[in-house]
């Protein structure tokens, strides 16, 4: 019924709906469709691959349900004015789809005909987002309950149109005992973690971020993470500098401040103080041996691995991997596809896993959160709970917007969230800053949009 009002609403002036109906439930799900435009007095067309006789169960009982005609699909010709209902294969699809389907979706596409999909276009793994074969790019698409991971996940996502989820009536506990400890990155996830400011607070209460500067000729970066840990909510930041850098970043600083940290002594000294609260390491900072041992020194504060830091491990990840198990910090890393394909080679390279299930097992492979980027950015715990993020425009994908969400990821853990909240919060409020700051954003102007944080 869903699907019937979906397409009444969308295409009100279609000459003629076709529905396409599969062998299983998401058949099922089209012929009721069918039945429902049927008696609303649409033009109409059914067709399927296979022999229908052969359906089963609920499918079969569906089937009944609709008293017309169904043609083989292979004799499905398009025409201008269809509207296709998408009804072929959802949740059940194991494997690449039959040769008679990707022909007819071939035939759709090449006359540009608006598609509905029923629970997702035929084609998209549910579980991953991957193309089996082919699949049908669906203008809208309808499905049940809750969004699957195929419709948040590239490169599914892009063949999903607009998303509408309909309620059909399973009971809230079941829809949540199969989603397990995935979620989608909504302020719900970690808003009990971000407080209101006490009237009472002071700078220090606010979190007390340190960002580390790169050489001299690339300090950039690291400005941006510390302009934006200040603008998410850092009480204080720090850029610190090597000497030869300070220069350049005090000519370029005015509320972070900035201290002279050359080598891993004069760190060493410094963590004495508490009150330093978390640590960006890793944009524009270079990669070797300083960043390792910056790194490990690290470990057991709140602290975000990013860029230099990261691919700095690529050879030697075990003795990060076993410091952060054994020393227990809050330690976020966050790897885009290349970085995150230099950490966990074997892991990336194995197809059978979905973007989620990578993020899953590099971070209990690692002990830390896995905010793995795209425009799909997976935040996943050792734990193993996990989110996939949606609110992030493509605009994102400018030089720099890695550095602004370190930053932002910073100001949460030294506000003190813990390390899965303090990435995941960060994520959805880089996605709003891109939204706010519009199509033609850049890093600065990325900083300047970031909104406080929903309380
Ligand atoms: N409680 C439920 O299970 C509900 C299911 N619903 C619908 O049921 C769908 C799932 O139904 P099914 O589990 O029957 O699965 P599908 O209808 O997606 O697939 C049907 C069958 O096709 C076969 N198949 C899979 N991949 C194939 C391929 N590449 N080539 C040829 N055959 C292939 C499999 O045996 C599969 O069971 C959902 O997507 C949704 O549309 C909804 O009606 C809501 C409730
Ligand atoms: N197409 C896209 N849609 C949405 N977000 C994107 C897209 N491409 C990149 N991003 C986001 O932009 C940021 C880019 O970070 P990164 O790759 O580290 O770049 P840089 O090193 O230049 O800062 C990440 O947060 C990533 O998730
Ligand atoms: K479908």
């Amino acid at each position: 019924m869903a699907v019937s009002a979906a397409a009444l609403r969308l295409f009100p002036s279609a000459t003629r709906f076709v529905v396409l109906c599969g062998p299983g439930n998401n058949g099922g799900d089209g012929y009721v469709a069918a039945a429902a435009l049927a008696e609303s007095g649409a033009s109409l067309a059914v067709f399927a691959p296979g022999d229908v006789g052969k359906l089963k169960g609920d499918a079969a009982r569906a089937r009944a349900t609709y008293a017309g005609e169904v043609h083989a699909i292979e004799t499905y010709e398009p025409r201008t004015g269809d509207v296709v209902i998408d009804a072929l294969f959802g949740a059940g699809l194991v494997r690449d789809l039959p040769k008679a389907v990707q022909e007819a979706i071939s035939r759709v596409d090449d006359r540009c005909l608006p598609v509905i999909a029923v629970d997702l276009p035929s084609g998209i793994d549910g579980r991953s987002g991957a193309v089996r074969g082919a699949s049908f790019t669906a203008t809208h698409t309808v499905t049940f309950m809750a969004a699957k991971p195929g419709h948040l996940l590239l490169p599914g996502r892009t063949h999903c149109g607009s998303l509408e989820v309909f309620d059909i009536g399973i009971p809230d506990r079941l829809v949540r005992s199969r989603a397990g400890d995935l979620r989608i990155n909504t302020p719900a996830v970690w808003q009990q973690h971000a407080r209101g400011l006490d009237p009472a607070t002071h700078k220090f209460k606010r979190g007390h971020l340190v960002v580390f500067s790169g050489p001299q000729t690339s300090t950039g970066a690291a400005r941006l993470s510390a302009m934006a840990g200040l603008n998410a909510g850092a009480g204080l930041v720090t850029l610190a500098s090597p000497p030869e850098a300070l220069a350049a970043n005090a000519a370029h600083l005015t509320a972070v401040m900035l201290k002279e940290i050359g080598k891993a002594g004069d760190l060493a000294e410094w963590l004495k103080d508490r009150r330093l609260g978390a640590f960006v390491l890793g944009p524009g900072f270079g990669v070797g041996k300083k960043a390792r041992e910056f790194a490990l020194m690290l470990c057991g504060r709140a602290l975000v691995l990013d860029a230099d830091a990261v691919t700095a491990f690529m050879e030697r990840r075990t003795e990060l991997f076993d410091r952060i198990a054994a020393e227990g910090g809050q330690v976020v890393m966050t790897p885009h596809e290349g970085e995150f394909a230099r950490l966990f080679p074997e892991i990336a390279a194995d197809t059978a896993l979905s973007k989620i299930e990578k993020a899953l097992a590099a971070a209990k492979l690692s002990h830390a959160v896995i905010l793995y980027k795209g425009s799909d950015t997976v935040v996943a715990a050792p734990s193993g709970r996990a989110v996939v993020n949606a609110n992030a425009p493509p605009w994102l994908a400018t030089a720099g917007s890695g550095d602004v969400l370190t930053g932002i990821i910073g100001a949460h853990l030294a506000q003190g969230m813990p390390a899965f909240e303090a990435a995941a919060a960060a994520v959805w409020r880089h996605g709003e800053a891109g939204m706010r700051a519009g199509r033609g954003t850049t890093a600065e102007t990325l900083v300047e949009n970031i909104a406080p944080l929903p309380e």
